[in-house]
């Protein structure tokens, strides 16, 4: 890419695609263009055609998604399906059309079989049974892979795959229902932890930044406690301030600060086509796409800890085994990125406490 190249970035104000503007900008790049959902729904294919027939972008990260945590994937199945093809055969089919240089489609792990052997590499892609509470998430997701080999292969287009794990940082999703575990953990501790403080100020400061289910910072304590306590975060009667920790804790799992993911969404972008993704004398072409994660994983009940620590919790953490504990493991093999050249800089322990500065607005 130049940098003065056109950059279209689908999902700019997004976990991800926000940080894939804040590292374009800093690695100087000029030309950047996006659109909030409001402007343009990608949903719309009328409207995605005309943006791109207009805009004519030379390079496109799609970042946009529908995206949520556990129960949001498996209470929303139809809209997860539905908006995610929608998305990604708009936004990839319009780049054809438009004679997109490069695009950058991104996944997820989840992808991979439930009982999946780990770590996962990429050619384990289709080889068993999916995850339920997101199978129509990652059937979505399979399609976006298989769009992207399928055009390149047909049409000669350059278009890179990339299954990021689980991802968290600045502009993440806070909304208790529908986040993932790390921003509802981070959220429902620091509310806890002001619970056992009896720091009323400090939760009229977050219920006003983000209300929960219609309280906000001027509802009475009582309606407060009593929301508070549907979402599991308790103040018992020796105020000793209690967090529930959906399913048994023991699922393990992979997280990479999002600014590194951005970071490895550019590397790539920059240093490699298509035909870098599988050997040259390959007969049948596939599984083509590049996991991103760190290659280290945690268990729920272990991240839990090291959040109550990060922001100083006394508290008492319980588990709610009605919740889903999802995939028991997945943890990706980025055996292929790091030959790539690439590597990831944040580690878990310095990821939560810059995530919870954010989160604090310092
Ligand atoms: N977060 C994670 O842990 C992981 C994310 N991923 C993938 O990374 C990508 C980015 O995810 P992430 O940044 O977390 O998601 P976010 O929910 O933070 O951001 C998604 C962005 O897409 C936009 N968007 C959603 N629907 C539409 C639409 N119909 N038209 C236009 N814009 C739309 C959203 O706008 P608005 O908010 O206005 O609706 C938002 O800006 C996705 O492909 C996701 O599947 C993969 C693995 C893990
Ligand atoms: C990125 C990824 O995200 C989703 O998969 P997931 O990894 O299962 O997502 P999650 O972050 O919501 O949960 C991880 C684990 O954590 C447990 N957990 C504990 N307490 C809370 C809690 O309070 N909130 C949430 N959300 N989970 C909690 C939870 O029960 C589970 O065992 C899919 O959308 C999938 O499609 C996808 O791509």
């Amino acid at each position: 890419m130049k940098k003065d190249s056109k950059i279209y970035v689908a999902g700019h104000r997004g976990l991800v695609g926000s940080a894939i503007i804040k590292n374009l900008e800093a690695k100087g790049f000029t030309n950047i263009i996006h659109r909030t959902h409001a402007q343009l729904d990608l949903t719309d294919t009328n409207a995605v055609a005309s943006f791109f027939s207009q805009e004519k972008p030379e390079y496109v990260f799609l970042a946009a998604a529908k995206v949520g945590g556990i129960v949001a994937n498996n209470t929303y199945r139809g809209e997860f399906i539905y908006a995610n093809l929608m998305i990604q055969n708009n936004v990839v089919h319009q780049s054809y059309r438009n004679q997109v240089k490069k695009l950058m489609f991104l996944g997820s792990t989840c992808i991979y079989p439930k009982n999946c052997p780990q770590p996962m590499k990429e050619n384990y892609l289709l080889t068993d049974v999916l995850e339920y509470t997101n199978e129509p998430y990652a059937i979505a997701k399979i399609a976006g892979i298989k769009l992207c080999e399928s055009y390149n292969l047909q049409y000669g287009t350059n278009y890179i795959s990339v299954m990021p794990t689980n991802l968290y940082g600045p502009n993440d999703n806070f909304d208790l229902e529908k986040s993932h575990v790390l921003p509802a953990l981070i959220r429902k501790i620091h509310l806890g932890k002001a619970l056992e403080n009896g720091d009323w100020d400090g939760i009229e400061k977050d219920l006003n930044r983000l209300p929960i289910k219609g309280i906000d910072g001027s509802s009475s304590k009582a309606s407060i406690l009593n929301v508070l306590s549907e979402f599991g975060v308790t103040l018992e009667d020796n105020d000793t301030a209690k967090v529930e920790i959906w399913g048994s804790g023991k699922p393990m799992r992979e997280f990479l600060w999002s600014e590194d993911m951005a970071d490895a969404c550019v590397f790539l972008m920059e240093q490699i086509d298509f035909t870098d993704t599988h050997p040259s004398d390959a007969k049948e072409i596939r599984n083509t796409h590049i996991n991103i994660g760190t290659g280290t994983d945690i268990s729920i009940a272990d991240l839990a800890v090291l959040i109550k620590k990060t922001i100083g919790f006394k508290g008492e953490f319980f588990f709610d085994a009605e919740k889903p504990d999802g995939t028991v493991k997945k943890l990706t093999n980025v055996e292929k990125l790091n030959a790539l050249g690439w590597k990831h800089s944040v580690n878990l322990e310095a990821g939560v406490r810059r995530m919870y500065d954010w989160y604090l607005g310092r």
